[in-house]
């Protein structure tokens, strides 16, 4: 049998997989080589392991919430079973895992073959097989990389005083038999927050250890602030602005992080457990990249254009390798793209990455779904036309925005929020869910809707209907006075977008 393709995919995350299936039912003969297990993060230690623990974590919340309610336990005390939530959440990937294997092993024109991938040149890698470490070279027209990132180290000094057991990533903590008594999160992105509320709800005692002045960084800082309020009513412990420094470990066994904080104190944060929680980095090591001539950017990504061509010819990459927005539902759109313009052939333009809406949703509790831009991205992308106070940083006033004739360009900034708490929609009360908010960012010369955040109950529902209505081309104006059905959340837009005037 040749051992030449005409596509080759290394890995089978969630754009490999969709991708390999989509030459091979063209009739090209395809490979798609996987290391690890088939369908990659998002099945297998991602999206679908956490959010299935995270539904056991939203249902002792809710139990606990149960007696403002009007509905009490009268005999038993409420308890965890961390096998059954662990055994559920196994069960789960597995049926997903296997699903996706048995569409691939039952696509004709494609092998898939369980083992690691490495560039020989840009057109033939060598492959060394899990079965028996044996290699295979093979070559192909096309290779695409899919191969995604893992955990990154922790970069933290004396980081191995810490008892291996005892220092989690995201993968290893869903494997516990036992909730930490303490669990110290380093770290406040996506993975530090949904892991930090979820293993407070198991009743681990959380301390998070942030970095940058806010949790979840990337938003404006007021959505932050409301994160991070619900958090420490949640009984989380934040240390935000802080500086790691160093780990020690007491007699008693527990683990020490001295901190600086952000005052410029020194604080001692004593834990059983550290989750590092501060970063993925690129699967590239494996891959012999240089031999390939494959270039990435100063922090090891791949390096590719908006068709998601690599430096070298007929080398692409697609997912979370290339940096960019590490989600599942972006690894799929690359695939999409590729499929476009790579298998359908379609006469219409290539697709590109350029301009790409990318929504996501943070999986705490309450949701934050989040599309578009933020306040603060809006504003640096329309700057107002007469930035008086630019000096001191502090906003244009109205006022210093009005023309006059010493200033005939001034203009208002055209850039306007609407906001309001979740405490304010009908829906919240009735199901006793208002914390949160949710906040527009929309152009007042063209009355879109620039961007939208919903920090609410199934926040991430509302945000995807305000994204097909941006995508659709809506105005905010259109959502304002759209009649929604009573009681959803939905109706919320009317009063929200209302804020902004009745004209
Ligand atoms: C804890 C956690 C929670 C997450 N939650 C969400 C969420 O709720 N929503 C969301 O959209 N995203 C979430 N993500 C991110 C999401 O999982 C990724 O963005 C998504 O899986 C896309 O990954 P990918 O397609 O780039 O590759 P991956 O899914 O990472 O797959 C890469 C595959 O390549 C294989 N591989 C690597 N190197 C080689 C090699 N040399 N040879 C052969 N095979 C190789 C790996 O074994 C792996 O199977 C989460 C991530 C984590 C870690
Ligand atoms: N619901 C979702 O969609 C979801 C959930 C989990 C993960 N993800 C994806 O996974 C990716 C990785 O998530 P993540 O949370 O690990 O990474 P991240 O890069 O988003 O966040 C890491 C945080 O750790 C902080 N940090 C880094 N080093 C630190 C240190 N030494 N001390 C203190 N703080 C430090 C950083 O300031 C940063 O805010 C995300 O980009 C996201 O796209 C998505």
């Amino acid at each position: 049998m040749s051992n030449h393709y005409a596509a080759l995919i290394i890995g089978s995350g969630q754009g490999g997989g969709p991708l390999a299936q989509a030459f091979a039912n063209a009739g090209k003969r395809t490979a798609l080589i996987e290391s690890s297990h088939v369908g990659g993060t998002c099945i297998n230690e991602g999206c679908t392991p956490t959010k299935t623990m995270i539904a056991s974590g939203r249902a002792a919340y809710t139990a606990c919430g149960a007696k403002a309610m009007g509905i009490e336990f009268k005999k038993s005390s409420l308890q965890l079973n961390i096998e059954t939530v662990r055994k559920r959440k196994r069960a789960i990937v597995k049926s997903f895992r296997e699903g996706s294997e048995k569409r691939i092993k039952d696509t004709a024109n494609l092998d898939l073959i369980m083992g690691t991938a490495k560039f020989l040149s840009s057109n033939e890698v060598e492959v060394t097989l899990n079965e028996d470490s044996t290699k295979e070279v093979l070559t192909a027209d096309r290779i695409f990389i899919n191969a995604g990132c893992s955990p990154g180290p922790l970069r933290i000094k004396d980081t191995d005083v810490i008892e291996p057991v005892n220092l989690l990533t995201s993968t290893s903590i869903m494997e516990l038999s036992n909730t930490p008594r303490h669990l110290l999160v380093i770290g406040g992105g996506p993975i530090g927050v949904e892991f930090a509320q979820l293993f407070r709800r198991f009743g681990s005692q959380i301390s998070i250890v942030q970095r940058s002045a806010h949790l979840l960084p990337n938003e404006d800082p007021d959505i932050s602030e409301e994160m991070e309020k619900i958090l420490k009513e949640d009984g989380i412990t934040l240390h935000l602005g802080a500086q790691p420094q160093w780990f020690s470990k007491v007699p008693t066994g527990s683990i020490v992080l001295q901190i600086k904080t952000a005052q410029g104190e020194t604080k001692s944060i004593l834990a059983s457990h550290v989750l590092n929680a501060t970063g993925r980095t690129p699967n590239t090591a494996a891959l012999n990249l240089e031999a390939a001539d494959i270039k990435t950017d100063a922090r090891g990504f791949i390096v590719v254009n908006e068709h998601l061509e690599t430096t070298a010819p007929d080398v692409y990459a697609l997912g979370d390798i290339k940096g960019g927005p590490a989600f599942t539902h972006i690894s799929y759109d690359d695939f999409r793209i590729l499929k476009h313009n790579l298998v359908s052939h379609t006469t219409s333009a290539p697709l590109s990455t350029k301009d790409r809406v990318v929504p996501y949703c943070v999986f705490t509790d309450p949701q934050l779904g989040r599309v578009g831009l933020t306040e603060t991205q809006a504003h640096k992308l329309y700057p107002p036309a007469y930035p008086t106070n630019a000096t001191n940083g502090t906003p244009a006033s109205e006022e210093d925005l009005t023309p006059t004739s010493e200033n005939p360009t001034a203009a208002p900034c055209r850039i306007k929020t609407a906001s309001m708490p979740m405490s304010w929609v009908a829906r919240a009360l009735e199901i006793n869910e208002v914390r949160g908010m949710m906040k527009a960012v929309v152009d007042t010369e063209t009355s879109k809707i620039l961007g939208f955040a919903c920090l609410g109950y199934e926040g991430g529902e509302l945000m995807s209907t305000v994204q097909m209505a941006m995508q659709g081309g809506l105005t905010w104006k259109q959502l304002r006075d759209m009649v929604f059905a009573h009681p959803c959340t939905a109706e919320a837009l009317n009063n929200l977008f209302s804020q902004l005037g009745d004209d």
